[in-house]
């Protein structure tokens, strides 16, 4: 489960994309593909959350999600990106707390490893609903991508977000050098796609191909997920 060493002297940095991916969708592999690119990380973690417990339950198994984020997340894997699915917060079996998370990956990687907790301008929104959501900063960094209806405007964000990114703000070389603190705003992702949609669709028996990666289409075809 653990990253490469990387290349002697230079510090690790791990990445990390936590979500409920229920299902994963393009989006997800574009935040993911974007970062890979800002922060040449050494690994890149995928975190299916167990029970996220600001959304309204899950709809697919715990087994079909990781199973499509195996689909999805295979082309990103390269010799210089190993991509594990950690499944820590399934096995945990209590309500999905990044904070919990983030402790536990601190401690398997050391003081040292720069830790990048990745996600949408729609979570760094809501950032200030998170449990102990002040104390992410001294585990980790933040890497943060603009998602179409989500303005990344300081004027947005909940002031005391606003205050504590004031900051923290920094170039995605400094993040990769510091073990945490630090949050990296990417403004050009726009992919404007979300699990919902692609669930709608696809209960609504509409055309899902434009929504969601065609291995993880035929995956919910074969298995017949999203019906109700
Ligand atoms: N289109 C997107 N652009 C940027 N970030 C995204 C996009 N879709 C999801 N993310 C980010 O990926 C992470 C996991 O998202 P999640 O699995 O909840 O997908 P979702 O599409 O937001 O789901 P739902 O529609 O069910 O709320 C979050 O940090 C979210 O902000
Ligand atoms: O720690 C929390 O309280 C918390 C609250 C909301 C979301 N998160 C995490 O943010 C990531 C995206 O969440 P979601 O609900 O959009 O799938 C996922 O890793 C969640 O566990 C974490």
């Amino acid at each position: 489960m653990t990253g490469t060493a990387g290349a002697p002297g230079r510090n690790r940095c791990i990445a990390v994309l936590g979500g409920s991916f229920d299902p994963v969708h393009q989006g997800h592999v574009a935040l993911a593909r974007l970062f890979a690119g800002l922060l040449r990380p050494d690994a890149l973690r995928i975190l299916p959350a167990g029970q996220p417990w600001q959304k309204n339950g899950l709809q697919a198994s715990d087994r079909d999600r990781v199973a499509m984020l195996e689909l999805a997340f295979g082309a990103l894997k390269s010799p210089s990106l190993p991509v594990t699915i950690d499944l820590q917060e399934i096995e945990r079996n209590t309500p999905t707390y990044t904070v919990e998370t983030l402790r536990a990956l601190r401690k398997e990687l050391g003081a040292r490893t720069s830790i990048v907790f990745l996600m949408g301008a729609d979570q760094l929104r809501k950032l200030d609903s998170w449990n102990e959501w002040r104390e992410l900063f001294a585990l980790a960094n933040l890497g943060v991508a603009t998602r179409p209806g989500y303005d990344l405007a300081q004027e947005a964000l909940p002031p005391v977000v606003a205050q504590e990114l004031s900051t923290r703000l920094a170039t995605p070389d400094t993040v990769r050098l510091l073990a945490h603190g630090k949050v990296c705003l990417a403004p050009t992702l726009d992919v404007d796609l979300s699990s919902s949609q692609l669930r709608a669709a696809l209960q609504s028996g509409a055309d899902a191909s434009a929504l969601g990666m065609a291995q993880v289409l035929d995956y919910i075809q074969q298995h017949n997920l999203y019906k109700n």
